[in-house]
């Protein structure tokens, strides 16, 4: 259970310098819409999780909130920032990027703003990659293409090695805009500037398309990357639909957690079964998928499954699952083993199939951020430029709730955001296609 000391927010010093956006602070108040910086906001939500604490509600466990600070930690004409962008792609990396640039620079102030190229590599001399100066001239448009403008990578660098770059650079506040991967790394920085005694303020962005981190309602890029999600959904749908037999299968990024295959699917409502990885699933037999498609393929002359890549990788035999340079696990492919294996029992039971194997992949996470995700977004910006300049650190900036808020690092990879099987989303899935509560 998450506790009161989880969720302390570490701070470089106190903050002694008046904002420049102090003015427009003076009539906030606690309200709906907002949160002033001395009021905390209550993790729980429930009456019966907050009520099973047994505890005063001041020592109920609590978040801080995001948001600009009347009095700052660093001075705005001294501070050198520093932006790196790590682990895969995510609609919307541009979008964080410029506004952190922005606020930064027209809200406070702040003139030297570097960017690190191609991840955590960036600041390893020996890959001799080129530091970007960041402006708002180069930032402003940036927003209009996927990918990031920084380059991004995987792949373990040395922490010593990181804080080296910032002290030879004099970077006072590093964004790291990153998933778990990231962040860890971000942890291991922190370590090495506190061994050093330095000052560096080390705030994180979370990203993923995968929206595996916990504790926040979702992660940028999210949103659009499943809406990318549902137009081959559709195309899976239109085909089979359309031939003697027809079976869409459309396989969705997803490792370890199956949102993007959920919400596309709920969004598009035109598919049959769903399997994630946080639902395990019998093939064969009576009561496995084969058997139940085979049949809604004989009742309703065709069907769609989407599938997420981390599901049923227990059925890809003789291959060891290998691992990317960051240490993260590749699967097997289960969509062109589930294609394999439809085809298979359709056919030795006579059944006539066309089956239309869509892997969208890489194309749901390289296209620019829709909208809603530019202004989550540039809110996230906004939300971490105020918690470096007031000098927290070892925190990501999130929205909880709908409150932006602070999550300390540890809280942040302490676990991963899943599915929850007994939950109301994979109970709407089930609702949507009509699949059975479980193939056993
Ligand atoms: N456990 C760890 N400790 C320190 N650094 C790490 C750790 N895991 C990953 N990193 C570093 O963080 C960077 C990005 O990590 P990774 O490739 O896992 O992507 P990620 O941030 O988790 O994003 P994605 O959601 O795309 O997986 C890499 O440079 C990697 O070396
Ligand atoms: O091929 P890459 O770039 O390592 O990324 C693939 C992985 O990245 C993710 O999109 C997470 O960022 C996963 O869903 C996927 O497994
Ligand atoms: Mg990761």
């Amino acid at each position: 259970m998450v506790s009161h000391e989880d969720l302390a927010v570490r701070t470089l010093g106190p903050c002694r310098i008046d904002s420049p956006l102090a003015e427009r602070l003076v009539a906030r108040e606690t309200t709906q819409h907002s949160v002033v910086e001395e009021d905390r906001i209550l993790f729980d939500d429930t009456i019966s999780m907050a009520g099973g604490r047994d505890l005063p509600v001041e020592q109920l466990p609590s978040l801080e909130p995001g948001g600009p600070r009347k009095r700052i930690y660093f001075d705005p004409a001294k501070t050198r920032v520093g932006i790196v962008t790590c682990g895969g792609l995510c609609p919307g990396l541009n979008d964080v990027i410029r506004g952190l640039v922005l606020e930064l620079s027209r809200h406070y102030g702040v003139r030297r703003i570097v960017g690190f190229r191609n991840g955590y590599r960036g600041f390893v001399p020996r890959y001799g990659e080129d530091v970007v100066d960041l402006t708002p001239e180069v930032v402003m448009h940036i927003d209009d293409e996927g990918g990031t403008i920084l380059g991004t990578s995987r792949g373990e660098q040395d922490p010593e090695e990181v804080v080296d770059a910032l002290e030879r650079l004099n970077i006072n506040i590093l964004f790291v805009i990153g998933g778990d991967g990231t962040i860890r790394g971000a942890m291991d920085v922190v370590r090495v500037v506190g061994e050093r005694g330095l000052k560096v303020a080390v705030v994180g962005i979370p990203k993923t398309i995968d929206n595996d981190i916990p504790y926040i309602d979702q992660s940028f890029g999210f949103q659009t990357a499943m809406a990318e999600a549902t137009k081959s959904i559709h195309a899976a749908s239109v085909e089979a639909r359309s031939a003697p037999g027809g079976i869409g299968l459309v396989k969705l990024m997803g490792r370890h957690s199956g949102f993007i295959a959920c919400y596309a699917t709920l969004a598009k409502d035109d598919a049959d079964y769903v399997l994630i990885p946080e639902v395990p699933f019998a093939l064969d037999g009576e009561r496995g998928l084969l058997e139940h498609l085979r049949q809604r393929v004989q009742e309703r002359g065709h069907a769609v499954v989407v599938v997420a890549e981390g599901a049923g990788q227990e059925y890809i035999e003789g291959e060891e699952p290998g691992r990317d340079a960051s240490g993260n696990v590749r699967f097997g492919d289960i969509g062109r083993l589930l294609r394999k294996r439809i085809v298979e029992h359709l056919d030795a039971h006579g059944v006539e199939n066309n089956v239309r194997y869509f892997d969208p992949s890489y194309a749901i996470r390289s296209v620019p951020a829709n909208p809603f995700d530019s202004a989550y977004c540039l809110r996230l910006a906004h939300a971490a430029v105020h918690a470096a300049m007031a000098g927290r650190t070892e925190v990501i900036v999130a929205r909880r709730r709908r409150r932006f808020v602070h999550i300390p690092m540890p809280l942040a990879v302490s676990r991963r955001n899943h599915v929850d099987p007994l939950g109301d989303l994979w109970l709407s899935v089930l609702e949507a296609t009509g699949q059975p509560v479980r193939f056993e």
